[in-house]
């Protein structure tokens, strides 16, 4: 088993057990058809991985990975908000008749902010002080900006990454504040848990722990019977994780620039219906 399916399990018999169902509230996400889409709840589940022991990839269904990597790299790398740029069909019900998102993701990282040291985007100023700065206590992301939601489709999610360097490891923070613990949960710690090698390779640091901080963790109804059915699942070991050692450029990485050894996933063949 790996250690990501361990957490995965605990978060999602706890949130079964002693979680908390909005049932009796009008709430804002539907299902294709129309139907409200309730969900089960657990407020504020912290968890921490630690990238030194294993790559945290759940292994109780497969994580699409390089799907995960693709989006990731479209709002960090390509700093893109229009799913033209994007390969998966995953935003689509978020884009307009142009593509967009809106001024979601992509496009916050891409805005310009000014320092003494010039303009640069949050992630190049990230990038800046993890060379520059690594003793800051303030290199941080932030896309959770109030004056834009009115612009946003879909209003940021997992949207703040903190980095803080000890000695020559680099840990991060991720603050999320809504999280479908099905269809996005790993999805989401694969991702951060590559920008953080992504980061720590090119700074010349070693990744370091991953700290998930979610406020409200929830399964929907429809999801129920499949995370029931994935926790009777037989796990396996954690895959080998690696990143191309050569890239020494945050805007060189591709998708081709990882790979995951060894990654045997149980069978999984249940369709996970998207709440809009
Ligand atoms: N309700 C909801 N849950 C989410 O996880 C979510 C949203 N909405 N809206 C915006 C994005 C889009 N995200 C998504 C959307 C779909 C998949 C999905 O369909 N995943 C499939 C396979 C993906 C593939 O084709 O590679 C899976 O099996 O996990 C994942 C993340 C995450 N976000
Ligand atoms: O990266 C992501 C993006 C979205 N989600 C999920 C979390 C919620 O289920 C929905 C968003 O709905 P809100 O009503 O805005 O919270 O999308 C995710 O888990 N990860």
């Amino acid at each position: 088993m790996s250690y990501a399916d361990q957490v995965f399990m605990q978060n999602i018999q706890e949130i079964l057990d002693h979680g908390v169902w909005d049932t009796d509230q009008n709430v804002r996400p539907h299902w294709e058809d129309g139907t409200p889409a309730h969900t089960i709840k657990k407020f504020g589940i912290v968890n921490r991985y630690d990238l030194q022991k294993e790559f945290p990839i759940l292994t109780l269904r497969r994580t699409y990975w390089k799907t995960a990597v693709d989006e990731l790299l479209w709002i960090w790398q390509k700093k893109s908000n229009n799913v033209h740029d994007l390969n998966a069909r995953i935003w689509d019900q978020w884009a307009d008749e142009t593509g967009s998102i809106g001024k979601a993701y992509g496009y916050q990282l891409a805005v310009k902010h000014h320092y003494p040291e010039g303009d640069m985007d949050q992630v190049d100023r990230v990038l800046y002080d993890l060379k520059h700065n690594p003793a800051s206590r303030r290199i941080l992301t932030n896309i959770y900006n109030f004056a834009d939601l009115s612009e946003m489709h879909l209003y940021p999610c997992a949207y703040s990454m903190t980095f803080n360097v000890s000695g020559n490891v680099l840990n991060a923070i991720l603050n999320q504040r809504s999280q479908d613990m099905l269809a996005a949960n790993n999805w989401n710690v694969v991702q951060y848990a590559v920008l953080v090698y992504m980061m720590a390779q090119v700074s010349g640091l070693v990744p370091g722990e991953l700290v998930h901080v979610i406020a409200d963790a929830h399964i929907y109804d429809r999801h129920v019977p499949i995370v029931e059915k994935m926790l009777t699942q037989t796990p396996a070991p954690a895959p080998k994780f690696a990143i191309d050692p050569s890239v020494m450029d945050f805007y060189a990485f591709t998708r081709n620039s990882f790979t995951m050894e060894g990654y045997t996933p149980a069978p999984f063949e249940d369709k996970i219906p998207i709440a809009i």
